[in-house]
């Protein structure tokens, strides 16, 4: 399980600040803009309870702090439990809290107690990733890459087959490939096959999983993975521009996945 690192969390908001630019300049649209039509939900001031949880690999340093700043920034009242756990989850209820958001070191969710809403990171990140590529507006075609069938990648392919993208995959777990193959009708892509995408969503824990020969001349790379997998030279060889952020996007599509 990749877990973030404090200096995954360092200067967040500047990151976002930098991606919401990207965002903008690349699709058109203000990333609340793409989550509100993406859930056709909105905001209505609800209070985020926040729950640091002690399981597993334990706290991890400015985790919840972040979660609360991603709160506060995206116009919501957010608070961090003094306890922790169990005690945390009856302190956030007890202090009127209409959302609770707590990761243990496998899943991290938004519930909302209101409505009953519930949402987890990793599906709410391949949803907006694999959204923010698919509205690239300098796109060649509907063929569109998605690197990674994990639990973000395969959420993304899922997302875009709706939609009725036409969706190419690659992963080298083949039951993964498979399942997509089978359930969502994405294309197996062959690395060697030289077919090029001017959009590309990348969901591995790996470095460098993006090749020469994927990238159109004109291509828009929008990967929540990390490590970064657009080789430097790459991105400067050709047009390519990228939506790479550690968290904040994906927090943000979990807030209004459950509005
Ligand atoms: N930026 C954000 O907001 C978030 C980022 N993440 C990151 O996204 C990445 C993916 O997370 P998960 O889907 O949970 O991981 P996962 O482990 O469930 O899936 C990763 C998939 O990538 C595949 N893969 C590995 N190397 C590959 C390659 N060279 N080409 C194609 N596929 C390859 C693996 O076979 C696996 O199926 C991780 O780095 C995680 O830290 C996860 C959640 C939020
Ligand atoms: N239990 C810890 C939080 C653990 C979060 C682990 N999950 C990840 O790192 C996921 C979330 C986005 C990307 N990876 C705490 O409460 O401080
Ligand atoms: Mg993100």
């Amino acid at each position: 399980m990749a877990l973030l690192t404090p200096e995954d969390l360092e200067n967040l908001l500047d990151k976002l600040e930098y991606n919401e630019k990207v965002i903008k300049k690349v699709t058109g649209f203000e990333i609340k803009q793409i989550c509100e039509e993406t859930y056709g939900t909105f905001p209505d001031s609800e209070v985020v309870g926040i729950v640091p949880v002690t399981s597993g690999n334990g706290i991890i340093d400015n985790f919840t702090a972040s979660l609360a700043a991603i709160v506060n920034h995206f116009g919501l009242k957010g608070f961090v439990t003094e306890h922790t756990d169990i005690s945390g989850y009856n302190e956030a209820v007890s202090r009127r809290a209409d959302i609770i958001m707590m990761a243990d070191d496998h899943i991290f969710i938004a519930h909302n107690l209101k409505n009953g809403k519930i949402s987890t990171n990793h599906e709410c990140t391949g949803i907006i990733y694999s959204e923010i590529a698919a509205r690239y507006l300098h796109a060649d075609s509907t063929d569109i890459l998605v690197i990674g069938l994990g639990r973000v990648g395969y959420a993304g392919a899922s997302h875009l087959a709706k939609k009725g993208f036409n969706v190419y995959a690659c992963d080298p777990n083949i039951e993964f490939l498979e399942k997509a193959v089978k359930e969502l009708g994405v294309k197996p892509y062959e690395r060697n096959s030289g077919k090029k995408f001017s959009m590309i969503m990348e969901a591995t824990p790996c470095k460098d999983t993006i090749s020469e020969g994927m990238v159109s001349d004109r291509c828009l790379v929008s990967t929540p993975g990390i490590p970064c997998g657009l080789p430097e030279n790459i991105g400067k060889k050709y047009k390519v521009d990228m939506v790479m952020e550690p968290l904040v996007i994906g927090v943000a599509s979990m807030l209004y996945s459950v509005f």
